[in-house]
C-alpha cells in the first residue's frame, strides 16, 4: 500500500483506489433502476439517432441506453410509442454513419410533430428545473408565498427574490438543515458504461447538485454553474484534486495536474510563463509540419482506397506535436511504431485501466512483480522515465553553452520546448520534479486534443454543410500554405468548429475535487472531505442553458463575438475548466486543432466508412470511441486559388493532394528563408 499522509490522504487510499469501482458500479446501480432493459437493436445504418427516455413520472429513472451508448442505434420501439415520454439527445447524431437518415425521419409530418413535442418538454423540464422543482423539497410560510409568487411570471420573481432577502431564509423552518437530494438505486451489473451519461440522467432528474451514495461512502455531483464557479474559481483554496491525484500518482507524481497547495503554486508559476506569445507563434508551425505529415499518410490511404481509423491518427498526431512542444522529443509515432512510443500507449492505458479497473491490484506488492501487465507498465514507465531523465540532461547542456539572454519571451530557435525554458529560466527543481511536470504536460496535451479531433471529425462527417464553410473559410484564408499565428485569428469559423465540438464532448467529461474544509455549495452546506464531481458534459449539455443543446451548430457561436470561454458563458462552458487551476495550454490546444482540422479538411473529404462499426463512447481520462472512428478518405476537388495582392501563392495546381507537388510547399519558415524565397509565413 502507498503511505498517504496529511489530513487530505488519510484514511482515503482504500478508498481512492475504489473510486473507479465505485464509478463503475455507479453505472450498475443505474442500471438496476430499469430492472428489464430492452436489448439494443441492432446497429442500423439506416438511422443513427439514439434517444434516451425516462417516465416523467416516476423518480425512478429507466435506462434503456445503458447497454449502448450507440450513436447509431434505434430506439426501442416500445418507448417509440410514447411520444410524450420521449427525450432525444440529438448530440447522439442526427445520420447515420453514412448520412444517410433513417425511413420516416424524413417524413416532414413527423419531424414537426417531434419538433413541437420536443419543445414543450423541454420548456417543462427547464420550467421544473428552474423552480427547484427537482432539487429540494421546500417548507415553511415563505416558502409557501415564494411558490405562489413564482408562479406570477417575472414580477412574481422579483418579489419571490425581495421575500428571500428580507427574510435571509431559504424557505425552510429554522433549525431544520438543507439536504443535498441523493440519488437513489439498487447495485446491478451494467459494465463498460460512459458513466457521465447516467450522471446527465440524474442531473435532469435531481438538479444541478446531488449526492449519490454508495454504502457508507457517497458523492457529490454538480452541474450547476454557479457552484462550479464557487468550487473551481471563487473558494478554490478550499478544494484539492483528491481521488484523481491518488490515482495519478504513478504516472504524474506530483506534476502539474494532480499536485495541489504550495507545490501546486510554485509549479504553476514556473511553467505558464514557458507558454507565452512567441513560444506559441512558433508552435503553429510545429502543428502545420505534424499536419501535414498525417495529410501525406491520408493521401496514401486516399490513393489506395483503404479506409483509415482516425482516432489512433489523431493520437499519433498529438503525441509527435506534444513531444517536440514540451520536451523537444521527436517521437515521430505517425511513421513508426518504435519502443518509445509503444511505452507511452502502455503507460496511458495502465492509468486509463486505474480509472476503470473494479480491484485495485496494483496496491498488491506480489503482484506488481508477478502480473505480466503490471510488469510490462512498469517497464514502460522506467524506460520513459530514462528516456526523460536523458532529454533534460541533454537540454541542461545545451542551456550550458549557449549564450542566449533570458527575458519573458526567451526562445531557442533550435529548441523551443517548454523543458528548455524552464531550464534556461533557472528553475530551481529537482530532476524528479521536472519529470513529472514534462510527464504531465505530455499527457494532459497529448489525449485531449485527439479526443478533440477524433470528436470534431465525427461530426462533421454528419453535416456536410458545416463542412462546406469550413472549406470555403480555409480555401480562401490559407489555401495550400501553412498556417501561420495571424491565421488564427481568421480562422474563425473553423475555431467555432472546435468551440462547439468541445462543447459537445468535453475532454475531459468530468472535473474532480475534494473540499479541504467545510463549505456552502448553493444554499448546501457540506463537510471537508467530500469527495465531488463536476460534470462538464452537463453543464454542457443543460437545457435550461443551451438551445437545441444536444444539436452540433457552430453557429451558435458568433463569429464576430468573443471567443466562448469560461469568463463570458459564466461557468455554463467550461472546456478547459476555470479558476486557478485552468488549463495552461488552451490557447496552445485551439491553435494545434484548428491547424489540424483546416490543413485536412482542405485537402480531404472525410466519411465514415461503409460498415464502420458504431460511433460508441467509452471513458478513460478523456472520451473515447469504444472501436475506432474508421472513416473513408477521398481526395478533395479543391477550387483554384485566385491570387491577391496581399498573398504569394505556393502552388496553384489546387486539385491535386499535397505530396504530389511537394517543391511547392513550404516546411517551414527557416527553410524558406535558407532558400532565399518569401515566406508567405512573413507576408503582412
Ligand atoms: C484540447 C486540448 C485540451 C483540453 C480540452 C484541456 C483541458 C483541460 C482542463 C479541463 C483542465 C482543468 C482540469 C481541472 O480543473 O481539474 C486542464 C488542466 C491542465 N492542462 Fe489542459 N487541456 C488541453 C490541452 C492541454 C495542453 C496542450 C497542455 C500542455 C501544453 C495542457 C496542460 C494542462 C495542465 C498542465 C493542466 C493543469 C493545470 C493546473 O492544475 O494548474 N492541456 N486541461
Amino acid at each position: 500500500m502507498r503511505e498517504k499522509k496529511g489530513r487530505e490522504g488519510e484514511g482515503r487510499v482504500a478508498f481512492s483506489n475504489l473510486l473507479p469501482f465505485i464509478i463503475f458500479s455507479a453505472s450498475s446501480l443505474f442500471g438496476l433502476l430499469n430492472p428489464k432493459p430492452p436489448p439494443p437493436s441492432p446497429p442500423s445504418m439506416a438511422s443513427s439517432t439514439t434517444n434516451l427516455y425516462f417516465s416523467s413520472s416516476s423518480p425512478f429513472l429507466q435506462f434503456p441506453h445503458l447497454h449502448s451508448q450507440s450513436h447509431h442505434q434505434r430506439p426501442n420501439p416500445s418507448f417509440v410509442s410514447l411520444p410524450s415520454r420521449r427525450r432525444s439527445l440529438r448530440c447522439f447524431s442526427s445520420s447515420s454513419s453514412n448520412g444517410t437518415p433513417g425511413r420516416g425521419e424524413d417524413d416532414p409530418t413527423v419531424k414537426e410533430v417531434e419538433r413541437i413535442l420536443e419543445e414543450k418538454r423541454r420548456a417543462q423540464l427547464a420550467a421544473r428545473i428552474a423552480s427547484g422543482d427537482f432539487t429540494a423539497q421546500r417548507s415553511g410560510w415563505s416558502s409557501v408565498v415564494k411558490s405562489g409568487l413564482s408562479k406570477l411570471g417575472p414580477p412574481g420573481k422579483l418579489l419571490e427574490e425581495l421575500l428571500s432577502r428580507l427574510t435571509g431564509d431559504d424557505g425552510l423552518p429554522e433549525g431544520e438543515q438543507l439536504e443535498i437530494p441523493r440519488a437513489k438505486g439498487s447495485l446491478g451489473a451494467v459494465g463498460g458504461q460512459a458513466f457521465f451519461l447516467p450522471l446527465y440522467e440524474l442531473f435532469v432528474t435531481y438538479g444541478g447538485i446531488f449526492r449519490l451514495t454508495f454504502g457508507p461512502k457517497s458523492f457529490l455531483i454538480v452541474s450547476d454553474p454557479t457552484i462550479a464557479k464557487h468550487i473551481l474559481r471563487d473558494n478554490s483554496k478550499a478544494y484539492s484534486k483528491g481521488i484523481l491525484a491518488e490515482i495519478l500518482e504513478f504516472v504524474m507524481g506530483k506534476g502539474l495536474i494532480p499536485a495541489d497547495g504550495e507545490m501546486w503554486r510554485v509549479r504553476r508559476r514556473a511553467i505558464v510563463p514557458a507558454l507565452h506569445q512567441k513560444y506559441v507563434a512558433a508552435m503553429i508551425n510545429l502543428f502545420g509540419e505534424a499536419s501535414y505529415r498525417l495529410c501525406k499518410k491520408l493521401d496514401a490511404a486516399a490513393s489506395d482506397g483503404e479506409d483509415v481509423e482516425m482516432e489512433s491518427l489523431f493520437s499519433r498526431l498529438t503525441l509527435d506535436i506534444i513531444g517536440k512542444a514540451v520536451f523537444n522529443y521527436e517521437f515521430d509515432s505517425l511513421t513508426y511504431d518504435n519502443g518509445i512510443v509503444e511505452a507511452v500507449y502502455t503507460v496511458l492505458r495502465e492509468a486509463e485501466m486505474r480509472s476503470t479497473s473494479p480491484i485495485p491490484t496494483w496496491e498488491i506488492p506480489i503482484w506488481k512483480d508477478i502480473s505480466p501487465r503490471q510488469r510490462k507498465a512498469t517497464e514502460a514507465l522506467k524506460l520513459i522515465n530514462d528516456t526523460l531523465d536523458n532529454l533534460i540532461a541533454i537540454c541542461k547542456r545545451m542551456v550550458e553553452q549557449e549564450e542566449l539572454q533570458f527575458h519573458e519571451e526567451y526562445m531557442n530557435e533550435q529548441d523551443p520546448s517548454i523543458l528548455h525554458f524552464l531550464l534556461a529560466s533557472g528553475d530551481d527543481v529537482s530532476s524528479k520534479q521536472l519529470r513529472d511536470d514534462l510527464m504531465t504536460m505530455l499527457i494532459a496535451g497529448h489525449e485531449t486534443s485527439a479526443a478533440v479531433l477524433t470528436w470534431t471529425f465525427y461530426l462533421l462527417s454528419k453535416e456536410p454543410g458545416v463542412v462546406a464553410k469550413l472549406q470555403e473559410e480555409v480555401d480562401s484564408i490559407l489555401g495550400d500554405r501553412f498556417p501561420t499565428i495571424e491565421d488564427m485569428k481568421k480562422l474563425k469559423y473553423t475555431t467555432r468548429v472546435i468551440n462547439e465540438s468541445l462543447r459537445l464532448y468535453p475532454q475531459p467529461p468530468v472535473l474532480i475535487r475534494r473540499s479541504l474544509e467545510d463549505d456552502v455549495l448553493g444554499k448546501y452546506p457540506i463537510k471537508r472531505d467530500e469527495d465531488i464531481f463536476i460534470s462538464v458534459w452537463n453543464l454542457h449539455r443543460c437545457p435550461k442553458h443551451w438551445v437545441d443543446a444536444d444539436s452540433f451548430n457552430p453557429e451558435r457561436w458568433p463569429l464576430d463575438g468573443p471567443n466562448p470561454n469560461e469568463t463570458n458563458q459564466n461557468f455554463s462552458y467550461l472546456p478547459f475548466g476555470g479558476g486557478p487551476r485552468k488549463c495552461v495550454g488552451d490557447m496552445f490546444a485551439t491553435f494545434e486543432t484548428v491547424v489540424a482540422t483546416a490543413m485536412l479538411i482542405r485537402r480531404f473529404n472525410f466519411q465514415m466508412a461503409l460498415g464502420a462499426p458504431p460511433v460508441e463512447m467509452t471513458t478513460g481520462a478523456t472520451i473515447h470511441t469504444t472501436k475506432g472512428l474508421k472513416m473513408t478518405v477521398t481526395h478533395r476537388t479543391m477550387p483554384p486559388i485566385i491570387p491577391n495582392l496581399e498573398m504569394k501563392i505556393l502552388r496553384v495546381d489546387g486539385d491535386q493532394p499535397l505530396d504530389s507537388t511537394p517543391s511547392t510547399v513550404r516546411r517551414s519558415i527557416s527553410e524558406e528563408d535558407q532558400e532565399g524565397e518569401v515566406s508567405t509565413a512573413r507576408m503582412p
